[in-house]
C-alpha cells in the first residue's frame, strides 16, 4: 500500500511556534547546544546560530574552533560560548565528516550522551545510532545515499531521486530515527509512522547554506519545546516539518522583498522572525 503523506500546512505549522510567556526566562524558553562549523566551513555556523536565534529561542551555546567562535560571536554577540546545560543539540553543519579532529569528535559525543533531543545534519550524520537521544537527521539526497550505503543499505542517487519519499521512509525505519530528507519537496517521516511533506514555495531556495539555516530552526524548535519532546519524542517529526515549512516561508518573504527576486541564505535567516510573527497573529 503506497504511504500517505500529510501534507504540512499553516495551520500545522502555528501549533508548533510558541511566545514566551510572562512567568519565562531564558532558561525556560529553552537553550540550544550548537556543535557546527570548521576552519573550512566557518559559515555553516554563522548560518545556523543566526537562524536559530532568529526563531526565537531563550539561549544558543556554540561549541567550536576559535576562529570560527569568532565568526559566530562578531555575527550574533547574543550566543554563549563553551560548554552548559542545554535542552537540545544541533551538530554537524558545516563540518567534514572526515576530517573530524579528536577534539570535535568528543565533543559530538558528549552532546550525544547528553540524552536531550539531537538535530544530526552533514558531518555528524554518520554518527546516527550511536545514542538513544530522541533524534531528527537532515540529509539532502547525496548524504542520504552516503548514509544508507555506509550502513550497507545499497542505494544509489538515481533510485533516491526517482522515489525520495519512500527512501526516506526506509531510512526512518532502518536507522531508528526521524529522517528530514530534504529538496524541493522535502519528506519528514519517522519510525511510528508519521509522514509529513512540505513543498517549498520557492526555488530560490537551492543556494549555498539554505540547509544550515533550516538546521538552526529545527535546532531552536527543538530547544524551546524541550517540554513537549521530554514526553513525546515523535513530536521532533512535527517540529521537523514546521522547521522546513518555516525555512520555505522565510525564503518567499526574502525573495518578495526583493521583488521575486533571489535570496542569499542569510536573508532567509533574517525573514525567519516576520514568518514566526505572522504564525503567531495567525
Ligand atoms: N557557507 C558555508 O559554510 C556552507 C557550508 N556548507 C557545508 O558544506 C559541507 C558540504 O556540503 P555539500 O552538500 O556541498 O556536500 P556534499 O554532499 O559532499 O556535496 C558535494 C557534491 O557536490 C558536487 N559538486 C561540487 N561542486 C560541483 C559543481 N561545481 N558542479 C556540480 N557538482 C558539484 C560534488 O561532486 P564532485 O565534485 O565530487 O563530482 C559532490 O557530489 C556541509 O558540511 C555543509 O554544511 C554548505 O552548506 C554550503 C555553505
Ligand atoms: N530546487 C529546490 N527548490 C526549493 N528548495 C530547494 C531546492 N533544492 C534544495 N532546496 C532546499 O534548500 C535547502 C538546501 O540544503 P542543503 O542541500 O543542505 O544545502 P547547504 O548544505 O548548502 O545548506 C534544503 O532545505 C532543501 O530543501
Amino acid at each position: 500500500m503506497a504511504t500517505e503523506w500529510r501534507t504540512w500546512n499553516v495551520d500545522d505549522a502555528r501549533a508548533h511556534v510558541r511566545a514566551p510567556l510572562a512567568d519565562d526566562d531564558k532558561y525556560s524558553r529553552g537553550v540550544l547546544g550548537v556543535v557546527t562549523g570548521s576552519v573550512e566551513f566557518p559559515g555553516a555556523a554563522v548560518l545556523g546560530v543566526s537562524a536559530a536565534h532568529r526563531t526565537g529561542i531563550g539561549l544558543v551555546r556554540y561549541i567550536g574552533p576559535r576562529n570560527v567562535r569568532r565568526e559566530v560571536l562578531a555575527r550574533r554577540p547574543e550566543t554563549v560560548a563553551g560548554r552548559g546545560r542545554v535542552q537540545a543539540w544541533l551538530l554537524g553543519s558545516g563540518i567534514d565528516p572526515t576530517r573530524r579532529s579528536f577534539l570535535l569528535l568528543g565533543d559530538l559525543q558528549h552532546a550525544l550522551a547528553d540524552g536531550v533531543p539531537v538535530v544530526l545534519d552533514a558531518g555528524a550524520l554518520d554518527l546516527v545510532g550511536t545514542h538513544t537521544a530522541p533524534t531528527v537527521i537532515t540529509p539532502h539526497l547525496r548524504e542520504l545515499v552516503r548514509l544508507l550505503n555506509a550502513r550497507e543499505i545499497p542505494s544509489t542517487i538515481e533510485e533516491v531521486r526517482a522515489d525520495p519519499g519512500e527512501w526516506a521512509r526506509r531510512a526512518a525505519g532502518e536507522l531508528g530515527v526521524a529522517v528530514l530528507l530534504k529538496g524541493a519537496t522535502t519528506y519528514v517521516c519517522d519510525p511510528s509512522g508519521n509522514h509529513r511533506v512540505v513543498t517549498a514555495p520557492t526555488h530560490w531556495l537551492a543556494t549555498a547554506g539554505t540547509g544550515d539555516v533550516l538546521g538552526g530552526i529545527l535546532g531552536a524548535l527543538a530547544a524551546t519545546h524541550h517540554g513537549e519532546l521530554a514526553g513525546d519524542a515523535e513530536a521532533l517529526t512535527d517540529l521537523a516539518a514546521t522547521a522546513a515549512w518555516v525555512q520555505g516561508e522565510a525564503a518567499l518573504r526574502a525573495s518578495t522583498a526583493n521583488g521575486g527576486g533571489p535570496v542569499a541564505a542569510l536573508d532567509i535567516a533574517e525573514a525567519v522572525p516576520g514568518v514566526v510573527g505572522a504564525l503567531l497573529a495567525g
